[in-house]
């Protein structure tokens, strides 16, 4: 279930004011149909990682299926007044949005992938007036997906193989942060969520134990548990540390010794405090002794992919992760940074002009072109990320040049894999792209993170993957900055 059924109303209102503002600027100024070209990318990989992994698209796609304006939408816009308590919106403008449909070429990444700083995620081409009113909700999307999906990508890499779930709703950014982030945690390789509405909505599995309270409101911890693995004899995983961790495995076995007598065994213990890498050890020695080898040990309790990397250098027996807060707020870093940069306007002779937006920093200065990304493999692995622009035609030995250093360039062996990472979503409006189911988008993460080496893979001070720009767009972007600040430095004198 996407975005829109999620709500059941119009998202055309999904947006920031001022997109609705230019576009009755660009309206009243006979540019709405102007052809533009925009570029959604970000600038820095999160948590000072060495990857990022997209995710958001098939809500993206919904959106763009389901963009129009209601006549609710179009009543609020008329009801909204400017300072002199003029209508701010004008009547003709409200019938331009009344009869606007989506007939924009969108090219995307897909979900799963890997990508990197400065690379386009998504470009979209119609226009300008469409691709205005869409910035805030794609960004939106997209942002706060691909950052969870990244997230759950580090967590997995770090339990190396043990299942992850995840845990989070609860301290989530609200019900649509906890149901977004729950869908892009899957994406990213988690095995289950508690998240019931989301198992519902996207299909994933859902999977827990059970809370302190249910110990707490019986007189003793035993009786907790036996009572819980009457009502579930197959499917108890038994909270052991509501008042003595190891005292609470000892209970914990003894009820797993009757469920025995009874043809039922016990699946898990859950820790949730004190010293994770300690307790667990001490747990599976308890538990084996006792003949319990099968029964697994979760472990939560605010961990995320440092403190998993950190308890399994120290033996932690943990095989099952439980994953809430720090992973579906992206703790360490909570916003991804995306931004929407308008790259090509095609000119009323039907030439496209390119665009940037000049920075002190060339590596902040945007890219102008009709962006295309070239992914360059060596066997499986991935060597190199060339972008470059599609008007521009280039062959496939091209050489790129490094963003922030024009005197690095670097060129790819003839018998490298090619591939290019936007595909073909809309055309004219039309839909041409069907999303995977997200089995499918969560193997190709697997796949993806797996073709990278490992160096861009470690949390510290990750290798830094080699993305360029083509050499012809490098000298496209060069000259459009040189006579940007012509004409700056002219103004000025
Ligand atoms: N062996 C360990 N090495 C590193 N960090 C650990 C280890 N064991 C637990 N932690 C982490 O330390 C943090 C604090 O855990 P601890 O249970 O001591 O405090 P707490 O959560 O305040 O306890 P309580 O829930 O009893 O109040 C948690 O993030 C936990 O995951
Ligand atoms: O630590 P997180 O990664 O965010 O994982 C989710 C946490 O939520 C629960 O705690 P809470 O204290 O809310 O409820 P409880 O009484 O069931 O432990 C659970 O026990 C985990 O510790
Ligand atoms: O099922 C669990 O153990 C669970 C669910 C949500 C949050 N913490 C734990």
């Amino acid at each position: 279930m996407n975005i829109s059924q999620r709500y059941q109303l119009s998202l055309a209102l999904l947006t920031d004011m001022y997109q609705l503002t230019m576009a009755q600027g660009y309206w009243k100024k006979g540019m709405a149909e102007q052809e533009a070209v925009f570029h959604l990318y970000f600038r820095n990989n999160p948590f000072k990682g060495g990857y990022t992994v997209c995710a958001g698209l098939a809500d993206a796609i919904d959106l763009l299926l389901h963009f129009r304006f209601t006549e609710e939408d179009l009543a609020y816009l008329r009801s909204l007044k400017g300072s002199q308590n003029q209508q701010l919106f004008e009547e003709g403008f409200l019938d331009h949005l009344r009869q606007l449909s989506f007939s924009c070429d969108v090219d995307a990444v897909p979900e799963g992938t890997v990508i990197f700083p400065n690379e386009p995620l998504l470009r979209i081409k119609g226009p300008i007036l469409q691709c205005q009113l869409l910035e805030t909700p794609l960004l939106t999307i997209l942002n706060f997906q691909t950052l969870i999906a990244t997230k759950a990508a580090r967590v997995v890499d770090a339990a190396q193989g043990d299942n992850v779930l995840e845990f989070g709703m609860r301290r989530a950014q609200g019900p649509d942060g906890a149901l977004s982030a729950a869908r892009a945690a899957f994406i990213g390789g988690v095995g289950a969520t508690s998240n019931m509405l989301a198992g519902q909505l996207f299909n994933i599995p859902v999977k827990g134990t059970h809370a302190h309270s249910w110990v707490m409101s019986f007189d003793q911890e035993q009786e907790a548990f036996s009572a819980y693995a009457d009502v579930f004899p197959h499917d108890s995983v038994f909270l052991v540390d509501t008042y003595n961790t190891l005292e609470g495995i000892r209970k914990a076995i003894e009820v797993a010794q009757k469920m025995r007598e009874n043809g039922q065994e016990l699946k898990g213990i859950r820790l949730d405090s004190g010293d994770l890498a300690y307790l667990s050890i001490e747990g599976r020695k308890l538990l084996d002794e006792a003949g319990f080898p099968q029964v697994s040990i979760l472990a939560s309790n605010d961990l995320d992919e440092h403190l998993i990397q950190s308890l399994k250098l120290q033996g932690a027996r943990i095989d099952t992760w439980g994953i809430g807060t720090k992973l579906v707020t992206a703790y360490d870093q909570p916003a991804l940074g995306g931004v929407y940069k308008l790259a090509a306007f095609r000119q009323a002779d039907g030439e496209w002009e390119y665009k940037l937006k000049l920075s002190e920093q060339l590596i902040k200065v945007s890219t102008p072109g009709i962006l295309q990304v070239r992914r360059f493999y060596k066997g499986d692995v991935m060597v190199g990320d060339m972008i470059y622009s599609e008007p521009l035609q280039i062959n496939a030995s091209s050489t790129m040049v490094h963003p922030n250093d024009p005197t690095q360039r670097k060129s790819f062996a003839r018998d490298c894999v090619q591939e290019d990472l936007l595909v073909p979503v809309f055309r004219n409006g039309e839909a041409v792209y069907t999303s995977p189911d997200l089995r499918a988008i969560q193997q190709r993460t697997r796949e993806q993170v797996g073709r990278l080496h490992e160096t861009y893979r470690r949390f510290l001070n990750p290798h830094i993957y080699k993305v360029g720009l083509e050499e012809q767009l490098h000298e496209m972007k060069m000259n459009l900055i040189i006579a940007l600040r012509k004409t700056e430095q002219a103004k000025e004198s």
